[in-house]
């Protein structure tokens, strides 16, 4: 059966900001996510990584509230709605919207849509674009825009939601090295500042610089714990060997 409760008692270290116990998720007709017991460490940036098809994605969604699990059970400790900053091909380009508009939708959970930004609101705005390098694009419109400045746009929007969990579906695809760089820093910068991140990511350099390390394969989790534990050599050659 699954439960979701708002606290669980602290383990021995860190307290997980969230844990699955037994958790199965997937699409009608398509079972994905197969018995995961994991933790995602709170204020720490782990990194969730596997072949393409294995389920990233998917556990981002029931970490993120969007896939409800089949069974098994979600525990969040607590906090507040999580950010998810979806695949750059989730937004759709051709949307009418300025990129400080599309910023300034992150703050809609928190304000409603149709309701005035405050003060505080335009300076969270700010803040975020400024994060991601992006303050001199305000005015922009999405369609104009590159695909890195669109994935920094939709990472700002995350980050304009002040949540306590940011989740991340392959934030630096596309980016050149020097915007992989800027993400990778604000990444631990987060962390450092309160943040819980969870990026999904085929990048093996990101992923060996985050503090936890989640592999899956075929919907099974195939390791957790820190990256230079998980990702090893042999673990490597063995979860990308082909079939
Ligand atoms: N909306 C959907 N409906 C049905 N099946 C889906 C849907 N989205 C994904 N799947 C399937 O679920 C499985 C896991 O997909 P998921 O996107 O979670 O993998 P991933 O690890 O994120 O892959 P990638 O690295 O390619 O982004 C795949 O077999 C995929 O085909």
């Amino acid at each position: 059966m699954f439960k979701t409760s708002s606290s669980f008692p602290q383990a021995a270290g860190r307290t997980p900001r969230v844990r699955l116990t037994g958790l199965c998720a997937g699409y009608p007709g398509r079972p994905v996510l197969q018995q995961l017991d994991l933790e995602i460490p709170a204020l720490a940036a782990t990194a969730l990584v596997g072949p393409n098809g294995s389920g990233k994605s998917t556990l981002l969604g029931v970490l993120a509230g969007v896939i409800p699990p089949t069974s098994g059970e979600l525990h969040h400790a607590g906090g507040r709605p999580p950010a998810f900053v979806p695949q750059r091909g989730a937004l759709g380009d051709a949307l009418p919207l300025t990129v400080r508009q599309t910023v300034e939708m992150g703050r809609w959970g928190e304000r409603g849509p149709w309701r005035r930004l405050t003060r505080q609101d335009h300076a969270t705005v700010d803040t975020a674009m400024e994060r991601l390098g992006i303050a001199g694009l305000a005015t922009r419109q999405l369609g104009e825009l590159s695909g890195g400045q669109r994935q920094r746009t939709l990472i700002a929007q995350g980050l304009a939601q002040e949540s306590d969990l940011l989740l991340l579906d392959e934030p630096t695809t596309g980016l050149d090295p020097e915007a992989r760089e800027r993400i990778g820093v604000l990444l631990t910068e987060l962390a450092a500042d309160g943040v819980t991140v969870v990026q999904a990511t085929h990048d093996l350099e990101a992923a060996r610089s985050a503090d936890a390390c989640l592999l899956l394969r075929d919907g099974h989790l195939a390791g957790q714990g820190r990256p230079e534990q998980v990702l090893t050599t042999s673990t490597l050659a063995r979860i990308w060997q082909p079939a």
